[in-house]
């Protein structure tokens, strides 16, 4: 059997080694030709997976390591019948890290409380979901825009207009969606935009298009009251350079890139093709995962909290390093801010997740035994 693999697959051959041939090519270059003579593609979302690229293909299987799936012609894959896998949630708390990173950035920046603010969590699902827990757990108030599940379960929902109305950070995670009855792309269009309260903050780590771009430059080039942090593009990998300078935090599409999430999205493919083959899963994930360079920390529980959660989260994560990064490849030409966008992505650091800390406090102090839960981290 041939496989076809996107060559930034982390550990593709040791979970697929054993069920065939695998070449592995750049995701932007795999076309309909490599595929010719290929059973099973496994991409990330730089591929556009559809009727073009597939049909008279001998392709069977199609797994993608990621949570996004607006790269993959789901309706083509079920008329003709193939197999597909996404991965759910593998990299959810990766972007949860970078969320918590970038709020202490702003907050440290404007010189406010965290607690102080109103968070708006737009769509919870793998990513909002537990962004909320964590924001909730840490005493902050905040609410929850999702259409979809509001719907289906009904409970403690709000609109998106209270969320502009009443939020003065806001931070998106919908799938990108075009049609359907609740529609995310341009979710944040010029009219949403201007109704930004005064100050407030607004974080897109979920797709590009879920804002539109040019608008929220026209609106960030205004107020200069407004701060947005951005991590997904319109049009990636070119990203719009002007947009970019008006943004506090602007990162090329790298907010899930843990090591554990990435490695997590290639072992969810791999259960998933053993699962639609009938086949056994003889490779486990935990015996690969590396430990992570710092695994525990103790804390005096006179340390101040604010202190403790910034300590904390940037021991594992800082967004303001892959922004620093991101800025310096801006300055190129348009090739060469492609080639950086990708390439960034490509050699990405080695970045752990928050929850994998285990901390250990010297007595009681309840108060930092709840952040330390919050976050997800293990009490010791
Ligand atoms: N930047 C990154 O590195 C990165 C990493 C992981 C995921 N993502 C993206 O983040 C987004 C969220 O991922 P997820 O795993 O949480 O997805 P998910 O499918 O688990 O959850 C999405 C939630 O959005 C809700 N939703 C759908 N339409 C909505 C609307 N119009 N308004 C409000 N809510 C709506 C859904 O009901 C669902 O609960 C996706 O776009 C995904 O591709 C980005
Ligand atoms: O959808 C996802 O899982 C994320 O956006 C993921 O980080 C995308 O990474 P890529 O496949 O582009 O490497």
């Amino acid at each position: 059997m041939r496989i076809v693999a996107d060559e930034n697959i982390p550990l593709v051959d040791a979970f697929f080694a054993g069920q065939g041939e695998i070449r592995r090519l750049p995701g932007r270059s795999i076309d309909a030709t490599v595929l010719a003579d290929t059973e099973v593609l496994l991409v990330r979302s730089v591929t556009r997976v559809d009727r073009a690229l597939l049909a008279g293909s001998p392709v069977r299987f199609v797994g993608t390591c990621t949570i996004g799936t607006d790269h993959l012609d789901l309706d083509y894959f079920q008329e003709a019948g193939i197999a597909w896998s996404s991965a759910p949630g593998c990299n959810a708390r990766g972007v949860v890290d970078y969320v918590l990173g970038s709020l202490l950035a702003l907050a440290e920046e404007v010189g406010v409380a965290l607690a102080s603010r109103t968070y708006g969590v737009v769509g919870a699902g793998q990513v909002g979901g537990r962004l909320v827990d964590v924001l909730r757990g840490l005493g902050w108030r905040v609410l929850v825009c999702d259409p979809p599940r509001q719907a289906m379960e009904g409970g403690d929902y709000v609109d998106l207009a209270t969320i502009l109305r009443e939020c003065d950070t806001i931070s998106l995670h919908t799938p990108l969606s075009h049609a359907g009855e609740h529609p995310t792309h341009h979710l944040l269009n010029e009219a949403r935009l201007a109704e930004l309260q005064s100050g407030a903050w607004l974080i897109n780590a979920s797709r590009g298009g879920v804002v539109d771009n040019q608008a929220l430059r026209a609106v960030l080039a205004r107020r200069n009251d407004l701060r947005a942090v951005l991590d997904v593009w319109e049009g990636e990998p070119q990203a719009d350079v002007e947009l970019a300078g008006l943004c506090r935090i602007a990162t090329p599409h790298i907010a899930g890139y843990s090591l554990d999430g990435k490695l997590r999205g290639t072992a969810q493919i791999y259960q998933a093709y053993c699962r639609t083959q009938g086949l056994p899963e003889t490779v486990v994930l935990d015996e690969l995962l590396p430990a992570p360079w710092l695994e525990e920390l103790t804390l005096d529980t006179n340390c101040d909290p604010d202190w403790a959660l910034a300590t904390l989260c940037r021991a594992v994560y800082d967004p303001r390093r892959d922004d620093a990064d991101f800025r310096r490849s801006l300055l190129g030409d348009d090739t060469q801010r492609r080639a950086a966008f990708d390439g960034l992505r490509k050699h990405y650091p080695v970045r752990r997740e928050i929850d994998g800390l285990r901390v250990r406090l010297l007595g009681e102090a309840p108060g930092l035994a709840s952040l330390v839960r919050a976050l997800g981290a293990t009490l010791v």
